[in-house]
């Protein structure tokens, strides 16, 4: 087994060269792109007469400025129809796949990507997204990207980046019932700093990672971002391997399959790998969590109280104290009854199928609480077909939830979907900034599709293990004894 880790593997594989800046050039296995970040870039190679070098290598959707009501053409905001509209003649014109709404296969481009088999592990995938992250939970070098390089991905298929150096994040132990991958991120965060990743790209792993399923790992990878790493990824494994083998990529093709497992394997990082740092999570002790300020780091365990500003550094006392002025939150007790008006389980941390069964077993036989608008916003067409097969459209219906077509929605506010005024959210995504949810005086607190289920249903935060959760079956068990 090498001494290397997946990382340094994978980059030098897709290394053409070393650019006298420093920089590598990498060749770019995968490149997506969404209707928000591409016009500009579309527009620069238009102007010098250049063509998309690999159009079959692309991949778009249109996901931040959909409208997840009515979706009737043209929309009503004259901006997202323009967005869409340009988005249309640029793969039309570039011949570059696109899950257009029209299709059934639109969604949240980090949705879409996994959901297909188009992200693989040893890959390296780009978007002009900071969440394309989300893609090194199958062991894909994933990053974010700016205008001018998705110009120069579009046009050459290279891309000129600066490495990294490697933290492994080993989660030991396991979870507790209730528990998720959201809450261990959000406590990796709180351990190490919304800033604490930055030079490094974060190697998850231990037995907690090793145990999620592939959702889990994406939720964890998601949000490397917010903790400052320029990415982040989980070795491939079997998981990994189940959940390729089913998708468009390879359901039809076996032998493709085979040989390219051989290859996913050969890349894992391997007991002897040499990392520049390590760090270790203690699993046991992670509890469901919550934010109770305004960036993804100023996180407390339901059972805790609110820190109080004068418990920190110096430096950072003011930024604690403006962030509880702006939630309102009282230091020194826990953040349960903290009474939320809104309940939105979506984002590309947390819409996928798996996601929404577990804000399901919540809500079934529920009913939201009457203060409280809900919405559930599923991360894909393909994720939402696959719910409404079994049923749990008519889950959250039932409770009073809005059960909406798929994009960003309340993630970012870029549509209607937002906060009004001073409105609480407990949200599933994975930025609580000031504004973010469309309203300056909207307040987001981050936390599991299950805790928001569950702040949904009582009408303010909730520890979710208090809850009894209603699986599937059972629901149809007790549906059988009362006919
Ligand atoms: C619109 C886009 C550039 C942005 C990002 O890059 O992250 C968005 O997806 C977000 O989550 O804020
Ligand atoms: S769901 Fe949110 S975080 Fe993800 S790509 Fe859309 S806006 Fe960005």
């Amino acid at each position: 087994m090498s001494e290397n880790t997946l990382y340094d593997d994978v980059w030098d594989r897709h290394r053409v060269r070393t650019l006298p800046s420093g920089q590598d050039q990498l060749f770019v296995g995968l490149h997506l792109v969404h209707e928000v970040t591409s016009p500009q870039a579309f527009g620069m190679l238009e102007e010098r007469d250049r063509e998309v070098a690999r159009p079959d290598l692309t991949h778009a959707t249109a996901d931040h400025i959909v409208p997840t009501d009515d979706r009737s053409r043209p929309y009503g905001d004259a901006a997202a129809e323009s967005m869409l509209s340009e988005l249309e003649a640029n793969v039309g014109d570039s011949d570059i796949a696109f899950d257009h709404p029209d299709t059934g296969r639109q969604g949240i481009v980090h949705v879409v990507g996994p959901e297909q088999g188009r992200t693989q592990p040893g890959m390296t995938v780009v978007c002009g997204d900071s969440h394309t992250a989300t893609h090194g939970a199958f062991g894909a070098l994933a990053f974010g990207i700016g205008t001018s390089q998705i110009r120069d991905v579009l046009a050459t298929q290279t891309v000129a980046m600066e490495k990294k150096r490697v933290r492994r994040v080993e989660v030991t132990g396991e979870l507790d019932d209730g528990v998720t991958a959201k809450d261990v991120i959000l406590t990796v965060i709180r351990e190490l700093g919304t800033d604490g990743g930055v030079g490094y790209v974060y190697e998850y792993g231990g037995p907690v990672v090793e145990a999620m399923d592939m959702a889990g790992r994406m939720t964890v990878c998601n949000m490397s971002i917010e903790g400052g790493a320029r990415a982040g990824y989980v070795e491939p494994d079997e998981t990994t391997y189940e959940w390729l083998r089913e998708t468009d990529a390879f359901a039809e093709d076996p032998e493709r399959f085979a040989e390219l497992r051989e290859y996913w394997e050969s890349i894992r990082s391997g007991p002897d790998a040499e990392y520049d740092d390590v760090v270790t999570i203690d699993g046991d002790a992670i509890e469901p969590v919550v934010t109770w300020g305004t960036t993804p780091g100023q996180v407390v365990g339901v059972t805790e109280p609110v820190p109080d500003p004068d418990s920190f550094e110096e430096g950072e006392r003011e930024v604690a104290r403006r962030a509880q002025d702006h939630t309102g939150v009282t230091p020194g007790e826990s953040m349960q009854g903290y009474p939320v008006d809104v309940a939105f389980v979506g984002s590309c941390t947390n819409a996928r199928l798996s996601d929404l069964r577990d804000a399901a077993r919540v809500v079934r036989g529920r009913e939201i609480h009457d203060d409280v608008r809900g919405l559930v916003v599923p991360g894909s067409q393909r994720v939402a077909a696959a719910a409404e097969r079994e049923g749990l459209d008519t889950v959250f219906r039932d409770a009073g939830f809005q059960w909406r077509a798929p994009g960003c929605s309340m993630c970012l506010g870029m549509n209607d979907d937002q906060l009004v005024g001073d409105e609480v959210c407990a949200s599933s995504s994975n930025r609580n900034f000031v504004g973010r949810q469309g309203s300056k005086e909207g307040r987001t607190l981050l936390m599991s599709p299950r805790m928001v289920a569950a702040a949904a249903v009582t009408g303010g935060v909730t520890d979710v293990r208090e809850m009894s959760l209603v699986e599937a079956d059972d629901a149809e068990e007790t549906a059988e004894v009362t006919r």
